[in-house]
């Protein structure tokens, strides 16, 4: 059951003065982004609202577009985006255009816009790895560099969101079967803070096995969590393309899935159902997404698109924690069974149907007597 954030407030906008409502969906851009947009001179981007929207969210929607494309425009002109005095401005006044909860609904937005969304998630990305590259080789001059993390000017949002995904874990996994033995974090990057903050706080039997595409991050994290007695046992860094890795994701309970590994739907999808080829049966995908304007910053995850996982719960949060948590477990094995003239698909582990109208026999719901049962069946053919 995916429990979402309450409905767009639906108010028909038949109501506003025309010309109010032409004069908020139109919005004169500054003359150089309008060149980026490649829009005519006297043209400005008109926000479609296909669903009706009161005319004050219409107004928010769009003076927050115009702001985020300003500072897209700025960003899009950066040097470079390794952490310095206006590459941090730029990102914090983007952060903070974004954090604000919004109705907007991204995919709504013109084309053009979404094409400079589609940039700015890049951009943030690449400069969220800088920015973790730099802080890690600070931390690395430290004695003990796990002791000094609150030099990371996002530790804190790494805390709460920790804290948000060990509590949804554990109302939909842990509080059954117990903490998870073995977790897979993907795209753990130099500073692994959510591997370390889990392992810290609130998962302390737990093995983290991170893996990451850039050797670098990983050489970096290892010299960071290498000083710590407890965490040194507990953790492994793997290099390697989560796309490459097979056979070893079925040894995991859960699998946490980095924002940043997926940077648009296809290449997010494409990890997905990799993951959902490898992973043991029951075994749990933790991912982020984001949600209304936070999306301008991260990629974002659609329940659809995850086949082959039950959707448990969605979660948007309303502070300063930037990504929303999405958890699905895989579906359990299927087996599908021909019998007679009739097709059984049986879920084992899950409650099969008390009887077959088609077959002389009683299903029963122990997994073992299922497993007996579906060998029978396949025998009587
Ligand atoms: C910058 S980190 C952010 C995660 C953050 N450190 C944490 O603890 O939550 C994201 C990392 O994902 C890695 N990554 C992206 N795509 C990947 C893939 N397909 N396989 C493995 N790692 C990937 C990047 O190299 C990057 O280091």
């Amino acid at each position: 059951m995916v429990k979402m954030k309450g409905p767009q407030v639906p108010i028909n906008r038949a109501h506003l003065p025309s010309t109010l409502l032409h004069k908020l969906t139109r919005l004169a851009l500054p003359s150089d982004l309008q060149n980026f947009l490649s829009l005519p001179s006297r043209e400005s981007f008109a926000l479609k609202a296909p669903h009706s929207v009161d005319m004050g969210s219409l107004q928010e929607h769009t003076i927050l577009v115009q702001k985020v494309c300003q500072i897209y425009d700025k960003i899009s002109k950066l040097e470079t985006l390794k952490p310095s005095k206006n590459v941090d401005t730029l990102f914090t006044q983007l952060v903070l255009t974004c954090i604000p909860p919004s109705s907007i609904i991204i995919s709504d937005l013109p084309n053009n816009i979404q094409e400079i969304r589609a940039k700015l998630v890049r951009l943030c990305g690449e400069a969220e790895g800088h920015l973790e590259a730099h802080f890690s080789t600070l931390l690395a001059t430290f004695p003990n560099p796990l002791d000094h993390l609150d030099v990371f000017p996002y530790y804190s949002n790494y805390l709460k969101l920790s804290h948000v995904e060990y509590d949804i874990l554990n109302e939909q996994y842990s509080a059954r079967t117990g903490p998870p033995k073995r977790v897979a974090f993907v795209g753990s990057g130099p500073l692994p803070l959510t591997s370390i903050v889990l392992a810290n706080y609130h998962l302390k039997e737990t093995t983290f096995h991170n893996y990451d595409i850039n050797p670098m991050a990983n050489d970096m994290a290892c010299r960071l969590v290498s000083t710590d007695p407890d965490l040194s046992q507990r953790m492994a860094f793997h290099t390697s393309d989560i796309l490459d890795v097979t056979d070893e994701l079925k040894e995991y309970d859960v699998v946490f899935m980095a924002a940043l590994v997926g940077m648009d739907v296809d290449e997010k999808v494409k990890v997905v159902q990799h993951l959902e080829k490898y992973m043991a049966p029951e075994s749990i995908l933790m991912l982020r997404s984001a949600h209304g304007a936070r999306a301008f910053l991260y990629p974002v995850v659609d329940p659809q698109d995850l086949q082959g996982f039950e959707v448990l719960s969605v979660f948007h949060p309303v502070d300063d924690v930037i990504n929303s948590v999405v958890i699905a477990r895989k579906y359990p094995i299927t087996a599908k069974i021909d019998h007679h003239d009739h097709h059984h698909e049986l879920e084992i582990g899950s409650v099969m149907p008390s009887s077959c109208k088609y077959c002389d026999f009683k299903m029963f719901n122990n997994p073992l007597n299922q497993m007996n049962m579906i060998e029978e069946l396949a025998i009587d053919e």
